[in-house]
C-alpha cells in the first residue's frame, strides 16, 4: 500500500501548480490537449484544496482530485459524495505505487471530511476494485435507425409547443427542471454553482462535423412553462441513397412520460437523417418502451458510475429501503479496515435506518465492493450471489436484503466529471 518508489511523494495540490498538474494529467491521458474551452471549465471546477500531486524532486509526475458531489441514493435523499477525477500518473513512473498512495491519501482525507462515499467514473474499470470501488451504476449506449421504429405517444394531458432555443440562454430554466427531478432518480449529481456550463459545454474544436449545439424546449402553449428539452447535434452526411446524417442526443429531460415521448418523436424525426445516437441513458429509459422495435436501437450496456463506501454506517443509514431489512452482514475492506467487520442493517420502509456493529451470527458475507455495486439500487445481491461475490450464511437470508437493496428506477449519471 506504500510508494515503491522512495524519491515519489504524495501532497495536496497549490493553486499555482494548477497549470503544469493538469498537463501532467493530460500527458497521463495520452497527451492531447483539451480545447482551451474545456480547459477553462475544468479550471474553474477543479477543488484545488482538495486535489493532490505526487513528487519526483520538485516535479509533478501525477495527480488526482475530487469534486464535492451532492448524489442523489434511493429514498430520495442526497448525500455528500467525492467525486473522484483527473488520475493520472506520468508513463515514466507507473507500476511504482503512485496510484496506491493517492488512493490511501485521497480516502483518508475524504472520510476526515465526512463524506460517507466517494464516487467515479473510470477509463478502465479494472483499476479501482483494489481501492474498494463497485459498479454503482450503468448506462445504455443506442444508435437507433429512426426509419425503422415509431414511438408510441403516451395519452397527451395538454397542449404543448416545441420551440428551437439557445442551449445557452436557456439554461438557466432547463437546469431548475433537471434539478427537480435529479432527486428521483439515484446516481444523479446535484449541479453545483458552475457545474450548469457542463452540459451545454461545446468547444468547436470537439464537434468532429457535428452542427453547434442545438436545443429544443417543451412548452406549455399558455404561459410558457417548461415541461421538457433535449439537446443535440446534427452530423450531415451522404451517400449513394441520399441523405444519411446522423443526430447525436446529448439530453432529454421531462417531468411527464408524454412530454418525454414527444421529444424522442421529435429527435427520431429530423429530416435528412438516417439515425440518432445517445451515449448515455439510463439502462431502463422510458425509449426502451416506447419505440415499437426496440432491437433497432441496438442496445449497449456499459459501466457508469463506481462507488466506494467510505463511512460504511453512515452510508447505508443515509439511503432509503423500499422493503423492511434485517441483516447481518459480514464485510470485509482491505484497504479501508475500518468498515470491515459485522454490522446489523434494520430498515423500514420511510422509516428510521439503523447500521450498528453487532456481535451476532452473520448472515451474508461480501466485500464492501459489492455494497458500493448495489449501493444506489442497481444490480442485486441476488445476482452477485450466482458469481460467488455474496455467500448467504444463513439460509433464507439473501433474497429480502436483495430486495431491499433495489430502488425502483435504475441508478444513473446523467454526464460525466
Ligand atoms: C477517476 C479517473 O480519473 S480514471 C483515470 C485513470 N487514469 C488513466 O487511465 C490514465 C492512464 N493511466 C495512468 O495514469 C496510470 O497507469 C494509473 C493512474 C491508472 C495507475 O497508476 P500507477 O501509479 O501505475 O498505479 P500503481 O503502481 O499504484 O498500481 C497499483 C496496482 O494497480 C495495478 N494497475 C494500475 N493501473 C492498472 C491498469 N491500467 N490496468 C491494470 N492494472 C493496473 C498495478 O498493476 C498495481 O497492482 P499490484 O498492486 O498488484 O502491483
Amino acid at each position: 500500500m506504500t510508494i515503491r518508489h522512495p524519491e515519489l511523494t504524495v501532497r495536496p495540490l497549490r493553486a499555482e501548480e494548477w497549470e503544469s498538474w493538469y498537463r501532467t494529467i493530460d500527458v497521463a491521458f495520452g497527451g492531447v490537449e483539451e480545447a482551451p474551452e474545456a480547459r477553462a471549465l475544468w479550471r474553474e471546477l477543479t477543488e484545488v484544496g482538495r486535489s493532490l500531486a505526487v513528487c519526483e524532486g520538485g516535479r509533478t509526475v501525477g495527480g488526482a482530485g475530487a469534486f464535492s458531489f451532492r448524489l442523489a441514493v434511493p429514498g430520495g435523499a442526497v448525500v455528500p459524495a467525492a467525486g473522484v477525477t483527473m488520475v493520472g500518473v506520468l508513463p515514466t513512473h507507473r507500476r511504482r505505487g503512485a496510484l496506491t498512495a493517492l488512493m490511501r491519501r485521497q480516502l483518508d482525507d475524504v472520510r476526515a471530511a465526512g463524506e460517507p462515499v466517494a464516487v467515479l467514473t473510470a477509463s478502465e474499470p479494472v483499476i479501482y476494485g483494489r481501492f474498494g470501488y463497485g459498479p454503482g451504476s450503468r448506462k445504455a449506449v443506442v444508435s437507433v435507425l429512426r426509419g425503422k421504429v415509431r414511438v408510441h405517444t403516451p395519452e397527451r394531458r395538454g397542449g404543448l409547443v416545441l420551440r428551437l432555443a439557445d442551449p445557452v440562454a436557456e439554461l438557466a430554466r432547463c437546469e431548475e427542471l433537471y434539478d427537480r427531478l435529479a432527486a428521483g432518480r439515484p446516481g444523479t449529481l446535484v449541479r453545483r454553482p458552475g457545474w450548469e456550463k457542463l452540459p451545454v459545454l461545446d468547444p468547436p474544436a470537439d464537434r468532429n462535423g457535428y452542427s453547434p449545439l442545438q436545443c429544443v424546449l417543451a412548452e406549455d402553449p399558455d404561459g410558457g412553462e417548461l415541461l421538457g428539452y433535449a439537446r443535440y447535434a446534427v452530423k450531415p452526411e451522404w451517400n449513394e441513397r441520399g441523405a444519411a446524417g446522423v443526430v447525436r442526443v446529448r439530453a432529454v429531460q421531462a417531468e411527464q412520460p408524454w412530454v418525454y415521448a414527444r421529444l424522442w418523436e421529435f429527435l427520431l424525426d429530423l429530416d435528412l437523417t438516417e439515425r440518432v445516437e445517445a451515449y448515455n441513458l439510463p439502462v431502463d429509459d422510458a425509449l426502451l418502451h416506447l419505440v415499437s422495435d426496440v432491437r433497432h436501437l441496438a442496445p449497449r450496456i456499459v459501466d457508469g458510475l463506481f462507488v466506494r463506501l467510505v463511512d460504511l454506517p453512515a452510508a447505508l443509514e443515509a439511503r432509503g429501503y423500499p422493503v423492511a431489512v434485517d441483516v447481518v452482514l459480514e464485510v470485509t475492506d482491505a484497504f479501508c479496515p475500518w468498515n470491515a467487520g459485522r454490522w446489523r442493517l434494520t430498515a423500514v420502509p420511510g422509516g428510521p435506518v439503523s447500521c450498528v456493529r453487532t456481535g451476532e451470527s452473520a448472515e451474508l458475507e461480501l466485500d464492501v465492493r459489492e455494497l458500493g455495486a448495489v449501493y444506489l439500487g442497481g444490480g442485486s445481491l441476488a445476482a452477485l450471489a450466482a458469481a460467488g461475490l455474496v455467500r448467504e450464511l444463513r439460509p433464507g437470508a439473501l433474497e429480502p436484503a436483495a430486495a431491499a437493496f433495489r430502488s425502483g428506477l435504475e441508478p444513473w449519471l446523467p454526464h460525466g466529471f
